[in-house]
C-alpha cells in the first residue's frame, strides 16, 4: 500500500481540539500518515490557555531533521510557532530538508485571547516563512496583521489576498469565520483567480481548533497530490461537518468532531 504522508510543525494542545492533536486527527481521518514536530507545549482546555512552554530551537530542528531524513513527507503544515527563533529555525530546516507543499497557518491568537505568536515575530513570519509557503491560511484578524489594513468588504479581502501573495506565498486562503452574516465564505487566491467557498454559518460556540483543522485538511489533500482548488474544497466540507456535528465536551469553546466527515461518507 502506498500511503501519502504529512508533517505538522505546531504547538501541542493538551485539550486535544487544536494544534498538533487536531492536525494528526485530521490527517488520519483523510487517510494520510501523520507526523509531528512540536514547537511548544500548551496547557490548554476549552476555557482557555493556562500555560505556554516553547521548546528549544535545537529540539524543534532535530524533530524536523529526523522526519526529513527518513520519512519524506509529501506535504508540511506549520501552526503555532510562538517566537522569531522558532520561525527562523523552522523555515531553515524546511528548506534544508527540501520539503515541498508547505501550508502555513499563521496562528497568532487563541480563541480565548491568549497570544500564540509574539507580536514582534509577525515580521519574521512575513520575511522567512511566507516566501516558502505553497499556501497560507490566515483568518481575517491574522490577514489584517499581515497586510496592515482593515478588512471589511470582499474587495478588501481580495486586496489583502493579493498583498499576501506578493510576499511570496503561492496561494492564499483568507478564511471567513470572523466575518458576520448567515454565510461563512473562505476566499482562495491562486495567483490568477479568486475562488469563493461558502457554507451556511453554524450557530455554535464550539469552534476551538477550526483553523488548525481546516489547514490540516488542506495539507492532507495536497499530500495526496490534489490541486489547491480541490484541497480547499475538501477542507471546507471537512470543517463544516466537524463544526456541525461538534462533540459538546468541555465547559467553554469545545472542539470540533474530526470524525464527522468520514462518518457522513460512510453513511451515504
Ligand atoms: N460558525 C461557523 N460555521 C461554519 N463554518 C465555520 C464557522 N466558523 C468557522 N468556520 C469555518 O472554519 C474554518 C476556520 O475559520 P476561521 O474561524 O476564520 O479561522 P480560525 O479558526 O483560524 O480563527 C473556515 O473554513 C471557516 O469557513
Ligand atoms: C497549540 C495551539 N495551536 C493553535 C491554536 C489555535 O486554535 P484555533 O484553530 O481555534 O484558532 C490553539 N488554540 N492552540
Amino acid at each position: 500500500m502506498r500511503i501519502s504522508k504529512a508533517l505538522t510543525i505546531a504547538g501541542s494542545d493538551s485539550g486535544g481540539g487544536a494544534g498538533i492533536q487536531a492536525d494528526l486527527k485530521t490527517f488520519q481521518e483523510l487517510e494520510v500518515y501523520g507526523m509531528s514536530a512540536i514547537t511548544a507545549v500548551t496547557a490548554q482546555n476549552t476555557l482557555g490557555v493556562q500555560g505556554i512552554f516553547p521548546l528549544t530551537v535545537e529540539a524543534v530542528i532535530d524533530q524536523i531533521k529526523s522526519v526529513g531524513a527518513d520519512l519524506h513527507p509529501n506535504a508540511v503544515k506549520t501552526g503555532m510557532l510562538f517566537n522569531s527563533e522558532i520561525i527562523e529555525a523552522v523555515a531553515h530546516a524546511i528548506k534544508k530538508e527540501k520539503m515541498a507543499k508547505v501550508v502555513v497557518d499563521p496562528v497568532m491568537i487563541a480563541k480565548g485571547g491568549s497570544p500564540l505568536l509574539l507580536e514582534e515575530s509577525v515580521d519574521t513570519l512575513k520575511k522567512k516563512l511566507i516566501p516558502i509557503a505553497f499556501c497560507i491560511t490566515p483568518n481575517i484578524p491574522e490577514a489584517e496583521k499581515l497586510v496592515g489594513f482593515k478588512i471589511v468588504s470582499l474587495e478588501d479581502r481580495k486586496r489583502a489576498a493579493k498583498t499576501i501573495f506578493d510576499l511570496g506565498a503561492k496561494s492564499v486562503v483568507i478564511k471567513g469565520g470572523h466575518d458576520d452574516g448567515n454565510e461563512v465564505t473562505d476566499l482562495l487566491f491562486d495567483g490568477n483567480t479568486y475562488h469563493l467557498f461558502s457554507s451556511p454559518r453554524i450557530d455554535t460556540k464550539h469552534t476551538h481548533g477550526t483553523g488548525c483543522t481546516f489547514a490540516a485538511a488542506v495539507t492532507a489533500e495536497l499530500a495526496k497530490g490534489k490541486s489547491i482548488l480541490e484541497a480547499v474544497e475538501t477542507a471546507k466540507s471537512f470543517i463544516h461537518a466537524a463544526i456541525e456535528d461538534s462533540l459538546g465536551i468541555g465547559a467553554g469553546h469545545g472542539p470540533t468532531n474530526h470524525m464527522a466527515y468520514r462518518n457522513r461518507k460512510v453513511n451515504v
